[in-house]
């Protein structure tokens, strides 16, 4: 049969198909394939008779999609390279791609390199199910499963002569991370020639996924176990990253697979590796790290399986953290890296910081009230050269306007009445040798930002009522969270000290966005258990997952009052659902809404997905689900301005 009869034979098949609502082949995955050209149908509103060409993205967004990736896909080179001298000589390419369909890594033959670029087997190509239709890999993204799309199985007739097998890569927090995938421009008819492709992209997924896991927690204790004695240290396929009290930081696909989970999904009744099998603490603790013989044996508590399991040690610390001024992101700095677990934003700004900690540039922290910017500001200083000297935070919004001037800069004897007999050293001065932290600096009046401006930009203050200047050395980050760029749009904020404050700019997410929020509220219940606000207790699963679903207006600051909370309120030492502050339990996450809706929530979700996207209005819509016009039609109903500064994208 010619390409072109098959292509409308095919086409034919698909009009068949939405009369009729059947997938027409009996086939291991019918049901699933049938979803997905109903999706390609009803919800984005292809048409089969008009085939789409394969979509490559620009060099530009391509850097975009690998630098969001970046730590992976250093993790996960070593797999696809092996995954591809395994099948290279059977004429299969490997494509790796984020979690939006974009191949941000591929192995492929050099010599057909323009039939494959043509067929999108290729570096930046777009497998969307939105652009592509049904293919392997954006039906692995929907379906949230592996899978091969074998030949007609795709919806649009370009792509009826590939086979593709792709299976989910996932984060430690469950969340899917990429998709490993392996295709080929040509292959036998029959499906069963692809059994061994699944198996194989499967067991590879599962490698890099690991992998990964063990770098993400290279520095904790992990256990691994696994069903036999003999392979668990090589191939022991459940992870769990563990604290000094057996309680589970994070788990690998495999390991939640063992979890107990609610109706919703969510693992539930566990939170430490003695809930979940048969054991105490010593008797992980007991399992040898370095030993002969170094697997112990535990039963699982629901299922009773025996399960054998290994340590694998911690990376060790570096003996001297300060220092050194370039630091790299890998490099272990505890203040730092106590902020966050496996949230990506959260991991750019770590490392970030880390990389800035030594050096005097201005940082400009970002982010809503109540997210952290004094405390990440406050661990930059501690884990820097400038930790020996003060950490003084000023809140420009909690003076009032009349002191802030004396409050900064100080003030000479005799400079105004009332003042003190000896005069003050102002703050910027106090900060000497350290750092200053300007909170709230979109507050700061216009005339003190010029007054400020010299400071930064000359290195010395002069006091109020004072003749001359005085040097000063000191640090200076600032934060705010107000929209600064608009602020200078408007003539509120003076662009020259913009700049100067703004050598780099750290974001911290709100708390309903970020992917690591049980870490979060984990370790902010540590914290106020050491400094001795609260009482040691135990935070129930019930609690947790409310924890897990709500929205939190107020960010880390709600968080801690809610934890003081349900401390004073809960019995034996255990919070659970009931002990929580009421809002919590009636507000659920506005984190992912499927679409905005009319009410303020969905004017802040749409807000939320334009400020991480940066007002890219294609991500923003993909991210939806639905068209760009659509998004600009939100736009005009929740009457939000797109900033002139950015640009049109
Ligand atoms: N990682 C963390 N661990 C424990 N507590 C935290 C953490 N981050 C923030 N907090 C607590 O949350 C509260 C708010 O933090 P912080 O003042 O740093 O936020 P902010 O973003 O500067 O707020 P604002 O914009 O209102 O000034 C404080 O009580 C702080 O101790």
């Amino acid at each position: 049969m010619t390409h072109q009869l098959a292509q409308s034979r095919h086409i034919h098949s698909i009009l068949n198909f939405a009369a009729k609502d059947s997938y027409p082949a009996l086939t291991p995955n019918a049901e699933l394939i049938g979803r997905s050209w109903k999706r390609c149908i009803e919800d984005y509103g292809m048409d089969p008779s008009r085939p789409r060409s394969a979509r490559i993205v620009t060099q530009q967004t391509l850097r975009e999609h690998q630098d969001s990736v970046d730590e992976f896909l250093n993790v996960a080179r070593a797999g696809v390279d092996q995954l591809y001298g395994i099948i290279a000589g059977l004429g299969y390419v490997v494509l790796l791609t984020d979690h939006r369909g974009i191949t941000v890594q591929y192995l492929g033959d050099r010599r057909y390199d323009r039939r494959l670029r043509k067929a999108g087997l290729y570096l930046g190509a777009d497998w969307n199910e939105q652009y592509a239709g049904t293919c392997a890999v954006g039906t692995c993204i929907q379906e949230q499963q592996a899978l091969t799309c074998h030949r007609v199985d795709h919806f649009d007739a370009t792509h009826i002569s590939l086979t593709c097998t792709s299976a989910p890569i996932r984060d430690p927090s469950g969340d899917l991370l990429a998709v490993l995938d392996i295709s080929a421009l040509d292959s036998p008819n029959a499906r069963e020639s692809q059994t061994f492709a699944l198996h194989l992209t499967q067991l590879y997924a599962r490698l890099i996924e690991d992998a990964y896991f063990l770098r993400r927690y290279r520095n904790q204790t992990v256990l691994r176990c696994g069903v036999s004695r003999e392979f668990v240290q090589v191939n022991g396929q459940y992870l769990f990253a563990i604290d000094e009290g057996g309680r589970i930081e994070a788990v690998n696909t495999a390991g939640r697979s063992l979890m107990p989970k609610n109706a919703a999904g969510l693992i539930d009744g566990v939170s430490g590796m003695t809930e979940l099998f048969e054991c105490d603490l010593r008797d992980i603790w007991s399992i040898p790290y370095d030993h002969d013989d170094q697997v112990k044996a535990f039963r699982h508590y629901a299922n009773k399986d025996t399960l054998f399991a290994t340590l694998i040690k911690p990376k060790a610390k570096p003996a001297d953290y300060s220092g050194s001024v370039k630091a790299s992101n890998d490099e272990r700095v505890p203040e730092l890296d106590q902020l966050a677990a496996d949230d990506p934003v959260m991991r750019r700004t770590l490392s970030l910081a880390k990389r800035l900690r030594n050096r005097d540039v201005g940082l400009l922290i970002l982010g809503e009230t109540g997210t952290g910017k004094e405390v990440l500001a406050k661990a930059i200083h501690q884990s820097g050269s400038r930790a020996s000297g003060a950490f003084i935070a000023v809140n420009c919004a909690a003076i009032p306007e009349s002191l802030i001037e004396s409050e900064l800069f100080g003030y000479v004897a005799g400079a105004f009445t009332g003042a003190r007999a000896k005069g003050m050293r102002g703050l910027i001065q106090q900060a000497e040798g350290g750092t200053l932290f300007l909170d709230e600096i979109g507050d700061m009046p216009l005339h003190l930002q010029t007054r400020l401006l010299r400071v930064l930009a000359e290195g010395e203050v002069l006091p109020v009522g004072a003749e001359a200047p005085i040097r000063v050395n000191c640090r200076f980050m600032a934060a705010t969270h107000q929209n600064l760029e608009q602020l200078v749009q408007s003539g509120a904020f003076r662009s020259d000290l913009y700049y100067r404050l703004n050598g780099a700019t750290l974001k911290l997410p709100s708390l309903c966005q970020r992917a690591d929020r049980q870490h979060v509220i984990n370790s902010v219940l540590r914290k106020l258990i050491k400094q001795g606000q609260v009482e040691d207790v135990h935070i129930r699963a019930d609690a947790m997952s409310a924890m897990l679903a709500y929205h939190w207006p107020g960010n880390i600051r709600e968080l801690v009052n809610a934890l003081a909370f349900a401390e004073a309120t809960c019995d034996n030492h255990e919070i659970t659902a009931e002990d929580l502050p009421e809002a919590c339990l009636k507000q659920k996450s506005v984190a992912v809404p499927t679409e905005p809706s009319e009410s303020p929530d969905g004017r802040r979700c749409l807000l939320l997905a334009l400020e991480t996207y940066r007002w890219n209005i294609t991500e923003v819509a993909r991210r939806f689900d639905v068209s760009r016009p659509t998004i600009y039609r939100w736009l005009q109903h929740h009457d939000i301005e797109q900033p002139r500064f950015l640009g049109k994208r």
